[in-house]
């Protein structure tokens, strides 16, 4: 079944996405539709926008870009004061139209929206059992699991949803709207972000809080681990639905995902990237290695990790790459080849700047390798007469189950290399990776899912943790 080839035959998993609610604000469609525009870099694929006009709720939704499905014309479609958006990251397979979000469930009990973020683990074996039972899906996505749980409770809504969490295991952070009500719910591992603003007299939803300056929202707060919100006309009701929690969001939120101007749990990301290259350019004057030129980040999420090790170190920093800024992110691209072909258009060097030069490469992370390979050739057709590369995060060595595109282990190299064949697979003149108590150190938490670089996963990952170890002892 499709549901069994999204996980594994094509090595994919669904991927990072974004969430926005507005509860209570005139024109919600549209304040959905900016705040969705803020968060387009967590997905691609498709997106959707569910209005209620207090009586009933509407939902248009569309492959692509949100400027693909979203103009003004239908904008206006969506009329009423509450929404619910969704932007879906690109896969190869689970593109079909019934798994685009928000996901609707029509009953007579009520109609509602739900739009969720991350992958829940346990996905598989509650639909079968749901399945078994009778339930009818319209697609694959593990998304509609929730909306299927939630409905088949017993209870007022609040408790419908509180028992249908409880199910659930993995990364969720999802929205949900009903005609006159909205909820707010984080995972007890709290893997995935989920903050709450102010606008006007109602409340806006998001998975980055970088959405709420385009609608204004203020008096911002994260949901907690483990924690449902009720929001109506009387405010907010904070329900901790889970007994026992923590904090572990996921590191790559952090390195890679957030958006810079985003603050998730009360760091601000391009603060930790910067502090994660100071924490590089530290490791390499303690160690007195490497003497270089300039300092070069790769456009666009490594920036602020370079200028963090340019300060540290006292090394210029430079434009060494630029970006063609209408090719997308490389790494979400489905296939090897048009990812490779993506960094080719992507990335070029600035000759002047860099010829003749030892260069600190630094970037955020090594996926499969293609980004560092390409950019090291690059700069060395380029002139330049040493790269050194240096990472600002561990080396990616596991799958993350909790809804990022980290793939099966045969495509990550740093899974199947050491950090000298690494080294020589990128022609890198040398290469440092950010180890684990280093990027905890930098970033000054511990409250991090780190689970893709050393294999410790903060939940039970079920049917997936049985097909890992298969797949690694494949590997022997
Ligand atoms: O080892 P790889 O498989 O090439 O993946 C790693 C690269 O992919 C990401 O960049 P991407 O181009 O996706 O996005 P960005 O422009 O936001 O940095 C990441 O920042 C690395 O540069
Ligand atoms: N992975 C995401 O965050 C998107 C949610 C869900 N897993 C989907 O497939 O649509
Ligand atoms: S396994 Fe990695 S990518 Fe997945 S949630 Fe954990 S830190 Fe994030
Ligand atoms: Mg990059």
């Amino acid at each position: 079944m499709l549901f069994e080839k999204d996980y594994f035959l094509t090595g994919k998993i669904n991927e990072e996405c974004g969430v926005f609610g507005v509860f209570n604000v005139k024109d919600a469609a549209s304040l959905t539709y900016f705040g969705l525009h803020a968060l387009q870099h967590r997905g691609q694929e498709a997106s959707g926008i569910a209005t209620s006009n207090k009586k009933e709720i509407k939902c248009i939704k569309g492959r692509g870009l949100l400027t693909e499905t979203f103009n003004n014309r239908v904008i206006k479609e969506l009329k009423g004061v509450h929404a619910v958006g969704h932007v879906r990251y690109s896969t190869a397979g689970g593109n079909e139209i019934e798994n685009i979000q928000p996901i609707m469930v029509r009953s007579h009990k009520g109609d509602f929206a739900v739009s969720h973020n991350g992958n829940i683990v346990n996905a598989k074996e509650l639909r079968e059992e749901m399945e078994n039972n009778g339930s009818i899906f319209q697609g694959t996505s593990d998304s509609e699991i929730i909306g299927h749980l939630i409905q088949r409770e017993q209870g007022d809504f609040v408790e419908k949803i509180r028992k249908a969490v409880l199910h659930l295991e993995g990364a969720f952070a999802f929205v949900v709207m009903r005609e006159n009500e909205m909820y707010a719910v984080r995972d007890h591992n709290g893997l995935r972000p989920l903050s709450v603003a102010k606008v006007d007299n109602g409340y806006v939803v998001s998975s980055e809080s970088c959405a709420f300056d385009i609608v204004n929202g203020r008096e911002e707060f994260d949901v907690l681990p483990g924690e449902l919100l009720k929001i109506d006309y009387n405010g907010i009701q904070h329900i901790q639905y889970a007994e026992k929690t923590q904090l572990k969001m996921c590191a790559m939120e952090y390195i890679y995902f957030s958006r810079p101007d985003s603050s998730i749990d009360g760091i601000n990301v391009h603060t930790a990237r910067k502090l994660s290259g100071r924490m590089l350019a530290k490791i390499d004057k303690e160690a007195g290695d490497v003497e270089a030129d300039i300092v070069v980040g790769v456009p666009d999420s490594s920036l602020s990790a370079a200028m963090g090790y340019a300060e540290e170190s006292g090394l210029p920093y430079e434009l060494g790459l630029i970006k063609n800024r209408y090719v997308g992110r490389t790494f979400i691209q489905p296939t090897q080849a048009q990812r490779e072909r993506g960094v080719r258009m992507k990335l070029s060097a600035v000759r002047d700047i860099v010829k003749g030069k030892r260069i600190i490469l630094v970037d955020d992370s090594i996926v499969r390798g293609t980004t560092s390979k390409r950019i090291v050739q690059l700069l060395k057709d380029a002139g330049a007469t040493e790269v050194h590369v240096r990472i600002g995060s561990p080396a990616i060595t596991h799958p993350c189950f909790y809804g990022v595109d980290t793939s099966s282990r045969k495509e990550l190299i740093s899974a199947r290399k050491n950090n000298e064949e690494v080294r020589d697979f990128i022609i890198a003149d040398s290469l440092k990776f950010l180890e684990v108590d280093k990027m905890m150190e930098a970033f000054e938490t511990e409250n991090l899912c780190v689970a893709c670089f050393n294999g410790v996963y903060p939940t039970d990952l079920f049917n997936l943790g049985v097909q890992l170890k298969e797949e690694i002892e494949n590997e022997r």
